[in-house]
């Protein structure tokens, strides 16, 4: 397989974003396709994520980008397409089987999606409690661990609404991480962070990924926070991916849009509608 997805010509034409590969990418669209009613939400997404990179996923409000994450992760079907977990067709198995696929993805989300009634420490636990049959002194020690590296190791009798939003994300992203996903998907994870807080945990996600390895897909419209996190970058327009290549292509494309919107420009194709 090819270390990087082809350079192809920048289109918005429902470009084809896959690797002439034999199928084995972590994640792989194909031709995928999503309407609500008369919206096309999807329409034609093929890409294929690079193994153990970080891509960013970026786009305006509203254009799609957690639904693009749903049917990755399985939560949504598509009308049309194909959704390839290595290599496996999500929608060609049982549900039983995507149960057993969705193991593989540790999934952060916006507000770390964490368990209100329960510590730091037990919301770490709980999924090597619920899918393990780990002792607890080996959970303890696992957790420990991913508290640490998070920074959150003296905070862990803590209950969510006793923490910041920041801490929320850092224990949210030590229980995506607790399970050693090969994939792990972020919905946003500098959202309703401030600049240095973005960055500070723009700069862990980083660190964490050269150490632990994994294929990452970040969902964002935070330009900077692209800009830190990014080996790849899909940049989602229009039910299209307008580009889907290494972040410095995006970062210097000519197409109107991609460099409108990476530019943070409000001159260019995208208004207020
Ligand atoms: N289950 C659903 N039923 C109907 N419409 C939906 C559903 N889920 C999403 N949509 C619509 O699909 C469009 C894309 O939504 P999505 O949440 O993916 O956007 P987004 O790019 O993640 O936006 P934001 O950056 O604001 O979070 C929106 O118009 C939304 O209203």
């Amino acid at each position: 397989m090819p270390d990087a997805p082809p350079t192809t010509p920048i289109t918005t034409v429902a470009p084809d974003h896959r690797y002439d590969s034999s199928g084995q990418a972590p994640i792989e669209l194909d031709q995928v396709k999503k309407a609500f009613g008369s919206f096309k939400v999807l329409d034609g997404i093929s890409a294929a994520f690079t193994e153990n990179a970080i891509t960013t996923i970026l786009g305006p409000s509203g254009t799609g980008k957690s639904v693009l994450l749903k049917h990755i992760v399985g939560l949504m079907e598509p009308d049309e397409g194909r959704v390839r977990i290595f290599g496996q067709d999500l929608w060609d198995m049982k549900e039983d089987e995507r149960f057993e696929i969705r193991k593989r993805f540790g999934l952060l989300f916006q507000d770390g999606a964490l368990f209100g009634s329960m510590n730091l420490y037990d919301n770490v636990a709980f999924p090597l409690r619920r899918h393990t049959s780990k002792s607890e002194a080996d959970i303890r020690e696992t957790v420990m661990h991913y508290l640490q590296q998070v920074g959150l190791e003296n905070a862990l009798d803590r209950v969510p609404s006793q923490i910041s939003g920041g801490m929320k994300k850092r224990a949210g992203f030590a229980r995506a991480l607790v399970m050693q996903p090969e994939i792990i998907m972020c919905d946003e994870p500098d959202s309703g962070l401030d600049p240095v807080r973005t960055k500070l945990l723009c700069n862990l996600i980083k660190e964490l990924h050269a150490e632990h390895g994994g294929t990452y897909v970040v969902i964002t419209h935070n330009i900077e926070a692209a800009r830190t996190l990014s080996d790849y970058v899909g940049v989602l327009w229009h039910g299209e991916l307008v580009h889907f290549g290494p972040a410095d292509e995006a970062f210097n494309s000519d197409e109107p849009f991609v460099r409108q919107f990476l530019a943070g420009s409000d001159e260019g194709p995208l208004g207020m509608e």
